[in-house]
């Protein structure tokens, strides 16, 4: 079978967005190649998901339909040095993952494709995550189909302009981070109060997972939320007045913005 889907990095992410393209069948792992420099890795990759595997990236950008692009910001220069003077599918749409890489840079690095930038995020793994993308001036209704049933196989997907891609980052991109932190700091509080570890973990993770799920399902503002929680004289305010005193709000906006700005960064 052709190699239809190539993909350049098989680590954390690339491997979230690949074992839901195999689950769901969208490529079959004889159409699927992957470039990846570590052995055991690519080993890793063969007995998980039945893919094909190379540590030639070049094989991978001669994949026929998509060729993602999943490594770091930091490495993408010396990848595309690695693809110089490859002849390429004419149609074949890349997709790059990248924090803070422009479609500018991409477009000079793939000046006859057309070009998707997405940003997803690590609950794409279990199909929960929320991707953005932004495409290039040469990208047809065709290619953005593509892109969004390839990222609709992780979550749900938005169609945002470039200009909003670092903020993307920003929040939802490096989001999962900050909520993991929320919720092993909330599980450690329940540790301070009294309640065994396994216990409390258990708490702050179903706490996290079913307000979310409340929000999400009743369309109520968090704000809403936070009042129907909080009795008067009552143990919420309690809790509320300390983390309005130790910034709490602001701390998460500050990390919203110091993201966004890193990923700004990465792409200069
Ligand atoms: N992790 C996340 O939550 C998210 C990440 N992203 C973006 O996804 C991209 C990948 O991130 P992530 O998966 O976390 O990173 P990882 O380090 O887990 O994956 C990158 C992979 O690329 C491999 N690699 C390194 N150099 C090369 C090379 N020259 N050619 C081919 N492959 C190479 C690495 O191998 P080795 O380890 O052996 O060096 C590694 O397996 C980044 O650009 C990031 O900005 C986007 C959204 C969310
Ligand atoms: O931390 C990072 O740079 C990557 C991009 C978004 C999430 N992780």
């Amino acid at each position: 079978m052709s190699i239809k889907f190539g993909m350049i990095g098989g680590g954390v992410m690339g491997e979230a967005l690949l074992s839901r393209l195999i689950a769901q069948k969208i490529y079959d792992p004889d159409a699927v190649l992957v470039s990846e420099p570590s052995p055991a890795r690519r080993d890793f990759l063969v007995s998980q998901y039945q893919v094909q595997v190379t540590d030639d990236n070049c094989l991978a950008a001669a994949a026929t339909e998509v060729l993602l692009l999943a490594i770091k910001p930091q490495v993408f220069n010396a990848v595309v040095s690695d693809l110089a003077g490859i002849k390429v599918e004419a149609g074949q749409l890349v997709i790059s993952i990248l924090a803070g890489v422009p479609l500018k840079q991409l477009e000079w690095a793939f000046p006859a494709q057309p070009i998707i930038r997405a940003m997803p995020n690590t609950p794409a793994t279990v199909g929960a995550g929320i991707s953005a993308i932004a495409s290039s001036n040469n990208t047809t209704e065709q290619h953005l189909d593509l892109a969004r049933k390839i990222f609709q196989a992780v979550g749900e997907v938005v169609d945002v302009p470039e200009t909003l891609m670092d903020a993307v980052t920003g929040l939802s991109g490096s989001g999962p981070g900050y909520v993991a932190i929320m919720i092993e700091a909330l599980a450690d509080g329940g540790v301070a109060a009294g309640l065994p570890r396994a216990i409390a973990s258990q708490l702050a993770l179903q706490t996290v997972l079913g307000t979310a799920q409340l929000l999400h399902t009743s369309e109520l503002h968090p704000a809403e939320l936070k009042d129907r929680v909080t009795s008067p004289g009552g143990t919420t305010i309690a809790g509320v007045t300390q983390l309005e005193l130790a910034g709490f709000r602001s701390a998460l906006i500050q990390a919203v913005v110091a993201a966004t700005k890193r990923s700004q960064e990465l792409g200069k």
